[in-house]
């Protein structure tokens, strides 16, 4: 059928096509059918909504298509209905659990970029993988794919450093530092991360608090080649593009899996250009390695995965037994890290952590000697060459240098958990912690999150103040209070575990 474009100021996070509903009865056209929408230049694809905001003859495009896609008002189109894509009989395949060709990876990955995919669809395949899992050839054919279906950045300096972590742990504002570390000491480091996947916020969630990370291939390209750095979001770029929509059903269920994860963080790595490659893996309790077994053998396959993208890869398996410093949720989380860039002094785990993995891309990009790398890091932070640098990036990326912690917004609707009892802290719950910061609102509410009063260890009386909960609205903080009280986030104890008299 041919039809008139009707621009939409709607959003709704999916590429929707409205039909006006008289036009969708005689098409035979039910909401949520795949159709194309072809013009004379491209064909893209779209689901149906049935709706009389459009009038016969015309379709609906709404603000989620325009954002890739130009389309005037009045513009004529032709608009069909697109079958069912042959990719899905290939995520069926997976969902059998058997192996995936090469192409069949390649006719995914290219229809979750054309959208032809649907959200739907897109999720069983998430979730197969979850269940069946890949083994190193599909996962390496699906990595060079999804980079591949994007753009690559070239550079102009070389070498090319760059850090990855997994996630999972709460508050892992650590990349805030580390990236500003390494490019003081004069290596280049683009730095991409996504958004939250499991956690209350993710690399760059926080850094969105201190500066836009949305920004197009061409102005990275400007600022890295400028000054060594950037700590922007891959999915704001056409970087790895099916990474965002893959990472959307994996946010949803809160889940990330293994062969889907290396494909994730190395498609952008590849695309980037990176050459050396520190890849973070979180390990304990409630995160999403929780052995040093298996830390060892997904460091084995990271290391292998860059032998065959041609990539130098180290791994640093760190502890991930409770959340990294005080805090958990964007705008604490950059507070934190904008005290302790500024400082030079902060909680021992972030501090640690670090300078620990800077000191390692100092050392792979050699300009610190072997074992040397953790002490120049520590001095490159204490001498607040790392701030000044943090403070270009925030310059180049558009936000204020200037930026004080104080000048950080916090949800200012707070709950204070005290201790029932004196004792020690002997567990904090990472992933309880994770669902009270986000049922607090967090990351989407940037203010939203947990103030940890008291770490692992720490000898509390009772009345002391344990964790406060900040959200921005009260009633989400009220969700999150009966998340806390369900879950006991933090548990305290007496230290004596047994008394033996006379045996
Ligand atoms: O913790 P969750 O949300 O599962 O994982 C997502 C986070 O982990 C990675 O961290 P980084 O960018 O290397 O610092 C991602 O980029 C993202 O920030
Ligand atoms: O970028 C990332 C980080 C963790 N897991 C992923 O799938 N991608």
């Amino acid at each position: 059928m041919r039809a008139k474009v009707k621009i939409l100021e709607v959003e709704t996070g999916r590429f929707m096509v409205v039909i006006n509903e008289e036009d969708a009865k005689k098409a035979k056209l039910h909401p949520e059918d795949l159709i194309k929408i072809e013009t004379a230049k491209r064909t893209i694809y779209g689901e149906v909504v049935i709706s009389n905001m459009v009038g016969p003859g015309e379709i609906g495009v709404t603000k989620d298509i325009l954002s890739t896609y130009t389309f005037s008002e009045g513009e004529i189109v032709n608009v069909a209905p697109a079958g069912t894509p042959e990719s899905v009989r290939y995520v069926k395949k997976k969902m059998k659990g058997q192996k995936l060709k090469k192409v069949e990876i390649e006719a995914i990955v290219k229809d979750i970029v054309d959208r032809k995919l649907r959200d739907i669809e897109i999720s069983s395949f998430v979730t197969s993988l979850e269940i069946n899992g890949l083994d190193m050839d599909e996962i390496a054919w699906l990595t060079v794919a999804m980079a591949e279906t994007g753009d690559m950045l070239d550079i102009d300096r070389k070498p090319i450093m760059d850090v990855h972590s997994i996630g999972g742990v709460p508050g892992n504002k650590t990349n805030i530092l580390v990236v500003p570390i390494v490019a003081a000491a004069g290596l280049t480091i683009p730095k991409t991360s996504s958004r939250a996947i499991t956690s209350a916020a993710g690399t760059a969630d926080v850094m969105e608090v201190l500066a836009p990370v949305t920004h197009s291939l061409d102005e990275i390209k400007r600022i890295v080649e400028k000054i060594g750095a950037c700590l922007v979001w891959g999915g704001a770029l056409n970087l790895a593009p099916a990474d965002d929509l893959t990472i959307k059903a994996e946010r949803a269920l809160s889940i990330d899996p293994r062969g889907l994860m290396l494909a994730s963080i190395m498609s952008k790595k590849y695309a980037m250009g990176s050459q050396y490659v520190l890849i973070d893996i979180p390990t304990g309790e409630g995160v999403k390695v929780e052995t040093i077994e298996e830390a060892r053998s997904l460091a084995k396959d990271f290391i292998e995965l860059g032998k065959r993208l041609g990539q130098y890869v180290e791994v640093a398996i760190t502890y991930g037994g409770q959340p990294i410093g005080h805090t958990v949720g964007p705008a604490l989380e950059a507070k934190e890290a904008l005290e302790t860039i500024m400082t030079g002094k902060g909680p021992g785990s972030l501090v640690e952590k670090a300078t620990g993995l800077a000191g390692i891309l100092l050392e792979m990009g050699g300009v610190a000697p072997a074992g040397m790398g953790k002490k120049m890091a520590k001095e490159i932070l204490e001498s607040g060459k790392a701030y000044e640098k943090l403070k270009e990036i925030i310059a180049e990326q558009g936000g204020d240098p200037n930026i004080k912690p104080e000048d950080i917004p916090i949800g200012d609707k707070t709950y204070t958990f005290v201790a029932q009892t004196s004792g020690y802290v002997t567990k904090i719950d990472n992933r309880a912690i994770t669902t009270i910061a986000r049922t607090a609102g967090a990351p989407e509410d940037k203010g939203a999150g947990i103030f940890l009063h008291v770490k692992v260890g720490e000898k509390v009386k009772e009345e002391d103040p344990l964790f406060t909960i900040h959200a921005e609205s009260e009633a989400r903080l009220d969700q999150a209070i009966i998340q806390a009280r369900r879950l006991e986030p933090i548990r305290i104890e007496g230290m004596v575990l047994q008394r033996i008299g006379n045996l």
